[in-house]
Parts: C-alpha cells; sequence; structure tokens
C-alpha cells in the first residue's frame, strides 16, 4: 500500500521524500496462463531532497519498472512506497496529446496540477525560453520533431516545480546545447531541495550525480563508488576512470 508521510530524517540529516522497500514486481503475474516475467524481487531504494540520483542497469533490467512503481503510476505486487510532496514524472516514451497545440498541453496538465492560469503561463514562458521551444508554442503535438517533443514531455513534468523529480532518459533526442542547459536546470532544481531522480545509460554523467543505483537480478544496488558491470564491458580499456 502507498502512503504520504511526513518527511523522515535521514542519518546524514536531509529529508526522506521516496522510499520504496522490498518492492516486487511481475509482469504476468495475474494471467493463469500468460508468461510471467518476474523484474523486481525485493527492491529497497530511498531518496533525498536535493541530490541527483542516476539509475542505471542493463536493457530489461527494470529500471522504467522500478521508477512507475516509485511515481505511484504502476501497481506493485509487494513492498511499500511512501512518498513526500509532489512528483514530477517524465516517462521514456512522451505521454501527450497528438491534437492538443503546446500552449493547449500546458493548459490541460497545469489545471491537473491545480495551477492558476497566470502561474501556468509563467511556466510555459520560464521552460520554452530555458529550453528554446518559444516558438512552437502555437505547434500541434503531433507537427513537432522528436527533439522538441520531448522538450515538451520534460517541461509538463516540471512546470509545477515538484519536490521529486523523477526523469526517464529524459534528454533523449536533445541537442548538445539543449542537453547542457538541461544539466544546468536539474543542478539548480537539486541545490533548491528538488529530488532529482534520473535512468541514465551514459558513463558521461557519473560526476554530475551524488548517488548511483543499478538494477540488477531484481535487486537495487548502490553502486556510486563502483564501475558497473555494464559501464566496465563498455570500457574494456579501462580508460574511464
Ligand atoms: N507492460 C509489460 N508487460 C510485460 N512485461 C513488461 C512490461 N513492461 C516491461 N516488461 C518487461 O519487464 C522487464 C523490465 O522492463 P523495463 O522497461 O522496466 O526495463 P528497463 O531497465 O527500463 O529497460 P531499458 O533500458 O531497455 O529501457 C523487461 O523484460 C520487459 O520486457
Amino acid at each position: 500500500m502507498d502512503t504520504t508521510t511526513a518527511p523522515t530524517e535521514t542519518l546524514g540529516g536531509s529529508k526522506t521524500l521516496v522510499r520504496g522497500n522490498a518492492l516486487e514486481k511481475t509482469y504476468g503475474s495475474r494471467l493463469p496462463l500468460g508468461r510471467s516475467t518476474p523484474v523486481l524481487t525485493g527492491a529497497d531504494i530511498e531518496v533525498h531532497a536535493g541530490e541527483i540520483v542516476g539509475i542505471v542497469g542493463e536493457n530489461g533490467s527494470g529500471k522504467s519498472t522500478l521508477m512507475k512503481i516509485l511515481v505511484g503510476v504502476l501497481d506493485h505486487d509487494a513492498g511499500t512506497v511512501q512518498r513526500h510532496g509532489t512528483v514530477g514524472w517524465c516517462p521514456q516514451e512522451p505521454l501527450l496529446y497528438d491534437r492538443l497545440t503546446v500552449s493547449e498541453t500546458f493548459r490541460l496538465f497545469g489545471a491537473g496540477y491545480d495551477m492558476t492560469r497566470e502561474e501556468i503561463d509563467a511556466a510555459k514562458q520560464r521552460l520554452a525560453d530555458e529550453l528554446d521551444f518559444e516558438q512552437y508554442l502555437d505547434y500541434r503535438v503531433d507537427q513537432l520533431s522528436g527533439g522538441n517533443r520531448q522538450k515538451v514531455n520534460l517541461s509538463v513534468a516540471l512546470m509545477h516545480d515538484p519536490d521529486v523529480l523523477m526523469l526517464d532518459e529524459p534528454y533523449t533526442g536533445f541537442d548538445w546545447e539543449t542537453y547542457l542547459r538541461f544539466w544546468d536546470m536539474a543542478q539548480d532544481l537539486a541545490n533548491d531541495g528538488t529530488a532529482v531522480v534520473m535512468i541514465s545509460h551514459l558513463i558521461e554523467e557519473r560526476s554530475r550525480l551524488d548517488r548511483v543505483f543499478e538494477v540488477r537480478d531484481g535487486l537495487v544496488h548502490d553502486v556510486t563508488d563502483e564501475e558497473t558491470e555494464s559501464e566496465l564491458r563498455s570500457d574494456p580499456e579501462g580508460e574511464h576512470e
């Protein structure tokens, strides 16, 4: 059962905003004849205010599944999830309405977040400026390029200034300038106390992450001070130190 609790003080003194304990998930487990895929078998994770956390792991290891359970959009079979504060989620595949314009998309999501018209317009202007998509505000979502659609996907996760930001490979399709601007934004948000959780495949990002968790064999391993197996395989000469 999911619960919303008062923030818990951790040993380090920073607030725990999301905690998943002994999480289990098997896809297809409720289908009598279906093929079942056990993905999580007892995963534990804690996310604190003001940190940038990376979730790494091989394709199909269960990173998106874990994130969806922490966000609350996917049921888990066992374990508990506790959240404090508001959550913004940027899914791997943009979850947007093709026929709405970008401005209408902001209005729709903003209404869902209970924002006033003024707050919505201010967030739209700020994010369109920061991520450079102001000229596309009147375009329909299905007329946007992949990179611009991803900018809108990310923006609607950010627009209500959530306490926890869950990002599933948020920069797919971004050009280099936008990618760097994205990291500036993530760093600023963390400095202001937001917990930023990010599924990442890029070794280069290691230095930007406060903690790194690897999803492997159904569990979550803290690998902040280690090179993961997939990193070692992609860097056999040990050039990445
Ligand atoms: N809706 C679903 N129904 C059945 N199986 C699923 C479903 N979603 C995911 N799976 C399976 O669960 C496993 C974990 O998938 P998940 O998307 O969480 O992995 P991931 O680590 O995010 O992968 P990637 O790096 O490729 O994005 C995979 O074997 C996948 O095929």
